[in-house]
């Protein structure tokens, strides 16, 4: 294909998408190699001068675990949700809204354009309550787990968010809420990017990962498109699990509130967020209704 193609191939969804609001949650495993990110930070501010309404939300969970067992501490999942004990709770607001935020807020600015870091608590945007005791199968017997100080959202606010698009800025989320007594939890970055997307009215939630893409059991394929009602038996027969089962949960959760698709596209092959969203074929999974 000639380059010109290429640009001509990209016209018209730049036509369709300008205005609209994308959310774009960068997962930790997209975020291991700092090159990489500037990557993506690239494609997210050229996607705002392009005339897209950008949200960045970004998650960090390789950093906290690998924070924990720098502290002698051992990380414990259940369905992917981190079990946080107070310790816990501390190291992830550190890495998260401490680090992981500010950095990529300084990488922003380093690539042209201006963004302002929030969390949860600032303007009140993710209200959370600690999330219900969890059941887990251990052979046949069911346990009840409590996840400690993880949050599940309650309410979103985007006021904030809308004020600061309405003003240019990139708003870039980390994902700690506070419950209606100003206390902190820790919410899954995917599940604050649905949420988020679903509260804006987005247009797409797009969620950058470390795999090309929900693959099927043996992992040796990739779904370029999916229903919902495919996921859902997907995740029954178990061919998603762990990290992807509160990626997946989000996006049908938006799509199902009028988000038109979620994709699942791999963050760390260079400019995957610009050829799923600007080429006919497109790169990773695409769900819709
Ligand atoms: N059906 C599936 N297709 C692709 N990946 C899957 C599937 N089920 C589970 N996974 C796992 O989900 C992981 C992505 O989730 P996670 O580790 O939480 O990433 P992130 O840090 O980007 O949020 C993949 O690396 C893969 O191991
Ligand atoms: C409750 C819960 O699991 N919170 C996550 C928050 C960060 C996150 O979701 O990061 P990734 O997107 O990189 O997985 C955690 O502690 O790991």
């Amino acid at each position: 294909m000639k380059r010109e193609d290429v640009l001509m191939e990209a016209l018209p969804y730049i036509q369709k998408f300008h205005g609209k609001t994308i959310v774009i949650k960068i997962g930790g495993h997209a975020m291991v190699d700092p090159n990489i990110l500037e990557t993506v930070i690239q494609d997210a501010v050229l996607l705002r001068y392009v005339g897209m309404k950008v949200v960045l939300v970004h998650g960090g969970g390789p950093e906290i675990t690998e924070k924990m067992k720098a502290m002698g501490k051992e990380p414990k999942f259940v369905a992917g949700l981190r079990i946080t004990d107070q310790e816990t709770l501390e190291i992830a607001q550190m890495v998260l809204v401490g680090k992981i935020n500010d950095g990529i807020v300084s990488l922003i600015a380093n690539c042209g354009a201006r963004a302002v870091g929030l969390s949860g608590n600032d303007g009140n945007l993710l209200i959370a309550r600690k999330m219900d005791l969890q059941k887990i199968k251990i052979g046949d017997v069911e346990h009840e787990v409590d996840l400690g100080h993880v949050g599940e959202i309650e309410e979103v606010d985007p006021r904030v968010v809308h004020c600061l698009l309405e003003q240019g800025y990139i708003p870039v989320v980390a994902p700690i809420g506070i419950d209606r007594s100003g206390k902190s939890l820790n919410i899954n970055a995917d599940t604050a990017a649905a949420e988020l997307a679903t509260a804006l009215g987005a247009f797409k939630l797009f969620n950058l990962t470390d795999v090309d893409g929900v693959m099927n059991a043996d992992r040796s394929r990739i779904y370029h498109r999916l229903k919902l009602h495919e996921v859902e038996a997907m995740i029954e027969d178990g061919i998603i699990v762990g990290g992807m089962i509160p990626k997946l949960l989000g996006c049908m959760k938006a799509v199902g509130s009028g988000v038109t698709s979620a994709h699942i596209v791999n963050g760390n092959k260079g400019h995957n967020l610009l050829l799923e969203l600007f080429t006919d074929e497109g790169v990773g999974t695409m769900l819709s209704v």
